[in-house]
């Protein structure tokens, strides 16, 4: 054995020891992730007090060209399962359900910690993984899922921690904001400001989730959870989508000096110790002079109305590969560091 492979992993790593990283997905966000690894090596390094070690990253497809420079080929797998037992901390960016789900599970009863941006997969499995998260004695975080760069599951769930929130409004999908404000200020045809939105990697996979309001709908469950401690699922969100807004819709919102918005509400009524809480999704006229009418492109925004703080306005990019991934790279250096702390 080299001396290099007597290095001591995982757990058992002693302080100056790297923390061992998994990657599940290299898509646009997680090829994002993977090339700031490499190019904030140093800093990371020190942020951290300990080496990120980036030891395999999940695709499913070999085959496919792809620009992870500074990446070593060797890391690339098509069997994420291989990954998630011996390592730190496991990044699932690879999006869907049951797969992640398992692998996820898998990596929390090996040991790890996980950092995932699967907003369809917190809004509908969550709770059973944040009780798996804890019972095992590990973290699951996921700051990403909801509006990308801008940090509101932080603010939400501990800046505000303190007060009481009585509602939750915002346009938190990036690419019907994209779709409907280029339809709306360029004239652009709707379906070719989806194609647009595509080709800037804001849609999900499967793009009926941004254009039906599915992961919008994913989101206010997630900061209603988070807001009041509710158990708040998909199917109590009243959901409406964009794709049944027609051309005189546009017109007509025109016409009122108004714009068309997606909006995902969440607002309590009841005390905050036994709140009733509705949740909703749905295509809003909103004036042309109000903040959310000024949110162009894949921006996103969210105003949080809460007892003591009054109104605060969270603005920000609620998509995109690096955007994205910046919020994930937050969550890893705070695992990773928590876990350096933890061997001393
Ligand atoms: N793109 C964005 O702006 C944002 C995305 N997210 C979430 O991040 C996650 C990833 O999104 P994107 O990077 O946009 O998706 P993507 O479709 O671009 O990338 C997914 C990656 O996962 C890999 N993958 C999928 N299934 C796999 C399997 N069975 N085995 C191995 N690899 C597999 C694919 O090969 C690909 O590399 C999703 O959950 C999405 O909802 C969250 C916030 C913003
Ligand atoms: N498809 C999502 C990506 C980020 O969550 C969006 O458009 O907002």
């Amino acid at each position: 054995m080299s001396e290099q492979d007597a290095q001591p992993t995982g757990s058992q790593a002693g302080a100056g020891a790297p923390v061992r990283v998994a990657l599940l997905g290299a898509g646009t966000v997680g090829a994002a992730v993977a090339k700031a690894m490499v190019a904030r090596a140093e800093l990371y390094a020190q942020r951290v007090g300990a080496p990120l070690e980036l030891v395999g990253i999940a695709v499913r497809d070999l085959g496919r060209p792809r620009d992870l420079t500074g990446i070593l080929p060797d890391l690339l797998t098509d069997d994420p399962g291989s990954l998630v037992e011996d390592v730190d901390i496991v990044i699932e960016v690879m999006g869907g359900i049951e797969l992640s789900q398992e692998l996820i599970t898998r990596a929390l009863g090996a040991g790890a910690d996980v950092v995932t941006a699967n907003k369809q997969l917190i809004a509908q499995h969550g709770v059973e993984l944040e009780a798996t998260a804890e019972r095992l004695g590990r973290t699951l975080v996921y700051e990403a899922a909801v509006v990308a760069a801008v940090p509101v599951l932080h603010v939400v769930s501990q800046a505000l921690v303190g007060d009481e929130i009585r509602s939750i409004h915002g346009i938190v999908n990036g690419s019907t904001n994209y779709i409907l404000d280029t339809v709306a200020r360029l004239g652009v045809p709707f379906q070719e400001a989806v194609q647009q939105a595509g080709d800037l990697g804001y849609l999900e996979a499967d793009p009926t989730e941004d254009l039906e309001g599915l992961d919008a709908a994913a989101k206010i469950v997630i900061l209603a959870r988070l807001a009041w401690g509710v158990d708040v699922t998909l199917e109590d969100v009243k959901r409406e989508g964009i794709t049944g807004l027609t051309d005189q819709d546009f017109e007509a919102a025109r016409g009122t000096g108004q714009v068309i918005k997606l909006i995902a509400s969440a607002s309590r009524s009841g005390s905050s110790a036994e709140p009733r809480v509705e949740v909703a999704v749905r295509p809003t006229l909103v004036s042309a002079d109000h903040p959310f009418a000024l949110t162009r492109e894949g921006m996103n925004m969210v105003i949080i109305d809460s007892e003591s703080a009054g109104s605060l306005r969270l603005s920000g990019a609620g998509a995109g590969g690096d955007e994205t991934a910046s919020a994930v790279l937050g969550d890893l250096i705070t695992l990773a560091r928590a876990r350096v702390a933890a061997r001393d």
